[in-house]
Order: structure tokens, then sequence, then C-alpha cells
């Protein structure tokens, strides 16, 4: 199969979606691999590591679509390359569809076989393809956050553990699961008093064994988020209920009762967001935005500014995936892999993903009914 990996083009997006000990799998595996000229320099690998590994150097991005069997991203396509979209391409890349009508439409539009890698889930209910990022992103969001406490920063001036006689601040993380879990590790690291609030009661369970007795855990509902939220410094938002647009939880009177000066970091912003005072995602270029006296952060491709360590931790669960659909074909790994077929969200101009159905309000197709 021929494989095409553009560069990301999304502000300061420096992660790629192939290494050069992926192009050295896949060609070792009898495949092409087209490489767009500087696809990989954001996370350190130049053209010429690709190259001597076999991959060939495409100078623009529209050959390397053009030329492809299968598109290999990190992140969802832009406007700009909605134009590349063909029948029966593959594209395996992040999608977040529930909350991209546009990119859904030109994907039903152009009979793209789009695999999302944010849905591709195991019979645990795990989510493979987003673990390693969530990891990431949980312990961003409280390093970030903590830097816009900082007066100089716009924030409050609080320093996250405080001093001996000063309190620490208060971290109130919403959803503890893989983001959340991040956000904790990073928190109580740096001595925050933490809070964390779920639904799923057995998760919160876990959570308490693990960090033993260093967070306090509050079951999620409108009347607790309300009163751990009154006392927050920082707030992450880190709830997924997967492949669905993010439920508003943390709502603007809420926002309103926190001090000036406090931060949110909404984590789940690429699946809409769960705050309401944040309408739409910031970039790495202008991360933030101050509403009812509170900076709200909500960038949503974090780890792209640790591309080193996200690369090698995105492309490290992606190959083995992207290599068997290399390998079988897209219909035959899809159906030799149930949580492989979790990731189907358009097939042929059909939406084979029900979330992503129910969020537009559109017809859902079984996938089954496509692959047999
Ligand atoms: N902005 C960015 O750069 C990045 C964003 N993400 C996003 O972060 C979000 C979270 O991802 P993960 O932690 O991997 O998901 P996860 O599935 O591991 O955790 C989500 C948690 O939310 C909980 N939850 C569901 N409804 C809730 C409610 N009403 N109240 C409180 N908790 C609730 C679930 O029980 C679960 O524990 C996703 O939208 C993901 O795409 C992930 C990586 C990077
Ligand atoms: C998960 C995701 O959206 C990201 O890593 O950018
Ligand atoms: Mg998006």
């Amino acid at each position: 199969m021929i494989i095409g990996v553009p560069k990301e083009i999304k502000p300061q997006e420096n992660r790629v979606a192939l290494t050069p000990a992926g192009v050295d799998g896949l060609i070792r595996a009898g495949h092409e691999v087209l490489i767009e000229s500087g696809a990989g320099l954001g996370s350190g690998f130049t053209d010429e590591s690709y190259k001597e590994l076999g991959a060939k150097i495409i100078e623009d991005a529209s050959k390397v679509w053009e030329k492809a069997e299968m598109i290999l991203k990190v992140k969802e396509p832009l406007p700009s390359e909605y134009g590349y979209f063909k029948k029966d391409l593959i594209l395996f890349t992040y999608l977040h569809l529930a909350n991209e009508p546009e990119l859904t439409k030109a994907l039903m539009e152009s009979g793209t076989i789009a695999l999302a890698y944010e849905t591709v889930q195991l019979a645990n209910r795990s989510l493979p393809l987003l673990t390693p990022m969530s990891e990431v992103a949980g312990r961003m969001a409280v390093q970030q956050g903590s830097i816009y406490l900082e007066k100089t920063r716009g924030g409050k001036g609080k320093l996250i553990d405080g001093v001996p006689g000063v309190p620490p601040a208060h971290v109130v993380v919403v959803g503890g699961g893989i983001v959340g879990t991040g956000a904790i590790r990073r928190a109580i690291g740096l001595g925050a008093r933490v809070t964390v609030a779920d639904i799923d009661t057995d998760r919160l369970r876990y959570l308490g064994e693990v960090f033993m007795g260093r967070i306090e855990t509050l079951y999620s509902n409108n009347y607790n988020l309300t009163e751990a939220i009154k006392t927050a410094d920082l707030v992450v938002g880190a709830v997924l209920i997967p492949g669905s647009k993010a439920p508003k939880l943390v709502t603007e009177e809420m926002v309103k009762q926190m001090e000036p000066g406090s931060v949110i970091v909404d984590v789940a912003i690429d699946q809409g967001g769960c705050v309401e005072t944040i309408e739409k995602p910031t970039t790495h270029q202008d991360p933030i935005f101050v509403k009812h006296g509170v900076i709200h952060y909500a960038v949503a491709n974090i780890p792209g500014a640790v591309a080193q360590t996200s690369t090698l931790a995105l492309t490290n669960v992606t190959l083995p995936y992207a290599m068997r659909i290399a390998n079988k074909g897209w219909k035959q790994a899809l159906k030799d892999d149930p949580a492989l077929a979790k990731g189907a969200n358009v097939i042929d101009g059909k939406i084979t993903y029900k979330a992503v159905a129910d969020a537009f309000d559109m017809e859902y197709v079984e996938l089954d009914k496509i692959l047999n």
C-alpha cells in the first residue's frame, strides 16, 4: 500500500504521524511511504532520517494526498485539506467528528474511509490510541494552569504548593479518567490540594487507593461541582463520553463564583468542551482568554507542545494498527479486529459511529452492514 504522511498544519502542531522506526517497519513489510518534506522536524526527525530508511520525501502536501492510498495524520484535517479527500482514501488520524460538522460532511461527500484514533476501543472499554495523548495532556494541563496562576501571566498570583504557613492552591479535576489521572499526578507532585469529581464511583475508589489519601474524591453532580469549584484556583476539564460531544458540566454560574485570576484548563475541548463559558478552542499561539475574571485555556492539541515525547508515545500505539490496515486492507483489518472496527466513523458516505450520527441527528449505519 502507498502510505502518505503530510506535515501537520494546525498552529504549532509539531507532532508527526510516523517516526523513522515506523517507516522502517512499513517498508520492511513491503509498503511504500511518502513523507512531506519537513513533516518530522518539529519532533526532531529530519527528511534525511526518513529517506535513508527508504521513504520518498515529497515537497508538496497535495502530491502526498494525491498519491497515497492511506494518509496517516495526527490532528483532524483543516478546511484547506478537505479538497484532498477522495473516494476510497483511508484516513487514519484523530477526528473528533462530534465537534466537526463541516469535516464530517466533507468526509461523507468524498467517500473517504475515515478511521478515528480516538474511538478505537478495546473490549475493556479503554481507548488505546487516545490514552498516551491523554496522559500527556493531563500533566500539561496542570503545568500550564500553574503558570497562568502567576500574577505576571494575569493570574491571581498563587504558588501552587504554597509555602510553610500559607496554603497550597486548590485544583479541581472534573473527570477522573486518563487525562484526570495525569492532572492529579502532576498536581499532587507539585504539592496542590486536589479534588477529583467523576460519576464512576469505581474509578473514584481506584483513584482514592492509588493516590493514598492525597486527594479528595467527589461524586460528580451539579451541586457538588458548584461547591468544589467555588474554592478552586485551577479547574481541569477532563470528562469524556466516547465519540460524543462533551456535556457542559462547568456552568457559567460556577465560573462567575470563582475568584478573579483563577484558571480553567478545558482539555475536553476537542470534543466540544465541558465548560459553558468556552465556545471554541484556542491555539498554542493564542492560548487563553478571560471571562468573568477567570483565565480560560482551551487548546485542542496540547500534546503538540511537547512533540518529541508525544510523537513517540502516539506512534508506539498507532503503528501496529496502521500496519494491519496496510497489510490486509481496511475491510479485512476491521473484520479481524473489533477494537479497530470501533475506529470507523465515516465509511463510503455513511456515518458508522453512533455517537457521531447522534451529534448531528443524522442516519447511523451499522458497520457490519458495510463489512458483510
Ligand atoms: N486538548 C487536548 O489536547 C487533548 C484532549 N483530550 C481529550 O480529553 C478528554 C478526556 O480524555 P480521557 O481522560 O482519555 O477520557 P477517559 O474516558 O479516560 O476519562 C473520562 C472520564 O470522564 C468521566 N465522566 C463522564 N461523565 C462525567 C460526568 N458527568 N462528571 C464527571 N466525570 C464524568 C468518565 O467516567 C471517565 O472517568 C477527551 O475528550 C479527550 O479527547 C485528550 C488528549 C489531548
Ligand atoms: C487527542 C488529541 O486530540 C490530541 O492529542 O491532540
Ligand atoms: Mg478540533
